[in-house]
């Protein structure tokens, strides 16, 4: 299959879905979904409950493979591609910070998703010290710095389980920013975070955004979707009902329609 029929597949940073089809069981989630996050914009994924952005998510991150369709980075076709691997091909993205590292600090937590932690680092401790040194005193400064950006830095050594949900949320960005991939995929970066908080995350993308990075957020927070998306896609019943600037969703009725009464 080729995809250069579509409008901006010629780009080698863009992520494309195609066509993607999911089922759970007997139950169609996904029913054929297409979509494009184009390099250097914000691509914002919405719908009610049980649409199936969480399930599109995962299977443009890689944790689940889809029964039919592909998932394209540019020209190279990454359907098949696991996680770890999506993420060294330039593909990040957010989790919910795993109960287990609660206990460690908030600095630990990010030395944790440095993505030179290879099973062979005792070896390599013997045989490169030096340059396992250097890697050790990059990652320290690539965390510290974005601690600083996220006005985190006073937390370092607190443990990561006494943060609020939002600073909780700016760690989990944190995290996956450690990889310093092109591509972001941010899961519900708004849920539980208080609107100073959210102000500074809105910002912070924002800027990251500027800088290059690409996005796509799934999200029920309209007011963050409205603020940094330059296009939208409504998911309803696994399939994509519209899309366009969140001004141009916003008013579609039939968009109003699927989220039945629910003020967006
Ligand atoms: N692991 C699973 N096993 C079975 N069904 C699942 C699974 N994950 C999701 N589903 C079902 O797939 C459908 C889509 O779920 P999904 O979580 O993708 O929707 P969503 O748009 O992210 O919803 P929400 O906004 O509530 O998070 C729902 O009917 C859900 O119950």
């Amino acid at each position: 299959m080729t995809v250069t029929a579509h409008r901006g597949t010629q780009d080698p940073t863009g992520l494309y879905a195609r066509d993607i089809r999911l089922s759970y069981g007997g139950l169609q989630v996904l029913n054929g979904i297409s979509l494009d996050i184009e390099r250097g914009q914000v691509t914002g994924i919405v719908g009610p409950n049980g649409a199936g952005k969480s399930s599109l998510f995962n299977v443009l991150a890689g944790s689940a493979e889809p029964d039919h369709g592909s998932v394209w980075l540019g020209q190279r076709d990454i359907t098949r591609l696991p996680v770890h691997e999506r993420a060294r091909a330039g593909i990040a993205r957010t989790f919910q910070l795993a109960r287990e590292l609660d206990s460690l600090t908030v600095l630990e937590n990010l030395l944790l998703a440095w993505p030179d932690q290879g099973s062979d680092a005792l070896w390599r401790t013997f045989l490169q010290r030096d340059s396992i040194r250097k890697t050790q005193e990059q990652a320290v400064e690539h965390a510290l710095a974005l601690l600083e950006r996220t006005r985190l830095t006073r937390l370092a050594d607190s443990p990561a389980g006494g943060l609020s949900g939002g600073q909780k949320k700016l760690l989990e960005l944190c995290r996956a920013l450690m990889l310093d991939a092109p591509i972001i995929l941010l899961d519900e970066p708004a849920a539980g975070v208080n609107p100073a908080l959210m102000n500074e995350l809105a910002g912070f993308i924002s800027d990251l955004r500027g800088e290059g990075k690409t996005f796509a957020v799934v999200e029920h927070n309209m007011d963050l979707i409205a603020a940094l998306c330059d296009t939208v896609y409504v998911l309803a019943d696994g399939a994509v009902l519209t899309q366009g600037t969140f001004a141009e969703v916003v008013v579609d009725s039939r968009v109003q329609d699927a989220y039945l009464g629910v003020t967006l």
